[in-house]
């Protein structure tokens, strides 16, 4: 039977994101606690695949995910899913507003309801949680008086009482999660994709940022998120953590990320994929496929119509 990892338990929105994975219906599915539980299982082999949350339409890039996913080896993202997010505070029956001290919350989903806190809850300690739903789960037998959880959450965990539904900063606010396998073969291009990566730099090198940059400017590659992360070796070592628009089969993709091999010391594929939105690139003319085949080809001609030495 198929096996798919996901951070649990079952009501998170990573749950839903799975949810919305053809192949993960029926299947066998392993919750877990962390990023990097759920790459294990996949290194492992224990599951075929893992979803994990990798950005925040408000917090930006889970930090969490982009490390687990540097240091796991041979991790491929296969898909992308968008889930839209909003958050209740919920409470053990008889706790009120006036009572809650301290609220158990995912990180992100803290950092989501950031606005709703100061102003309701200004003097409120965060207590970190696995997840939404072991936030609100354990609060039981935790130390917090309320928890920020997912709005279905009383559909899991039916004892809870609701103090606040919408207490995300954005009503819009959108959770962006990636189905992470060690399959090495590449979704074909649909015209409307992403590819990964993550790059080091030499960090001995004036301007060896803007040399990065310019793999893709000059290609007419565009960027949707770069984020540095510490290596985590010594103090001033980062690794770039890049999403831009296009297939690695794209020759503006494939050009760049030549480019990027000659810059960086390392570069990690991390894979292409379609885009959740399907949203294609605007690509400029001079930057098509066939642009960069006919350069190449009137390049041949000249190389074999050159006279030999
Ligand atoms: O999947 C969940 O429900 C989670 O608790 C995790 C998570 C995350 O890992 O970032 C997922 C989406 C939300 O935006 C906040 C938290």
């Amino acid at each position: 039977m198929r096996t798919f990892a996901y951070l649990g338990p079952s009501g998170t929105f990573t749950e839903t994101a799975l949810d919305q994975v053809p192949e993960a219906q029926g299947a066998n599915r392993i919750p877990v606690a962390t990023v990097h539980e759920a790459l294990d299982t996949v290194v492992s082999g224990e599951a075929e695949a893992a979803m994990i949350a990798i950005e925040n339409s408000i917090e930006g890039g889970v930090t969490s995910a982009q490390d687990a996913l540097a240091t796991a080896p041979g991790m491929r993202i296969r898909s992308e899913h968008l889930v839209s997010v909003n958050f209740s505070l919920v409470v053990s029956p008889g706790t009120t507003l006036a009572d809650v001290e301290t609220v158990a919350a995912h990180p992100v989903a803290y950092a989501q309801c950031a606005k709703w806190m100061a102003e309701h809850l200004p003097k409120a300690v965060h207590l970190p949680a696995a997840s939404n739903v072991s936030a609100a789960r354990d609060l039981g037998s935790s130390v917090a008086h309320a928890a920020i959880s997912t709005p279905r959450i009383t559909e899991v965990v039916e004892s809870l009482e609701v103090l606040a539904t919408g207490i995300a900063d954005s009503s819009e606010a959108q959770t962006r999660f990636v189905l992470v396998s060690r399959d090495t073969t590449l979704p074909a291009q649909t015209g409307a994709d992403k590819t990964s990566l993550i790059v080091e730099l030499p960090n001995d090198r004036a301007g060896s940022l803007l040399d990065m940059l310019e793999q893709f400017a000059t290609r007419g590659v565009n960027l949707s998120l770069i984020q540095s992360r510490p290596i985590g070796d010594r103090l001033g070592r980062y690794r770039f953590v890049i999403d831009l628009e296009g297939h690695i089969r794209d020759e503006r993709v494939a050009a760049a990320m030549l480019g990027l091999k000659r810059v960086s010391p390392r570069v990690m594929f991390l894979g292409s994929y379609p885009r959740a939105d399907g949203q294609r690139a605007v690509v400029a003319d001079r930057f098509s496929d066939e642009s960069f085949t006919d350069a190449r080809d009137w390049l041949r001609e000249i190389v074999s119509e050159a006279p030999a030495r």
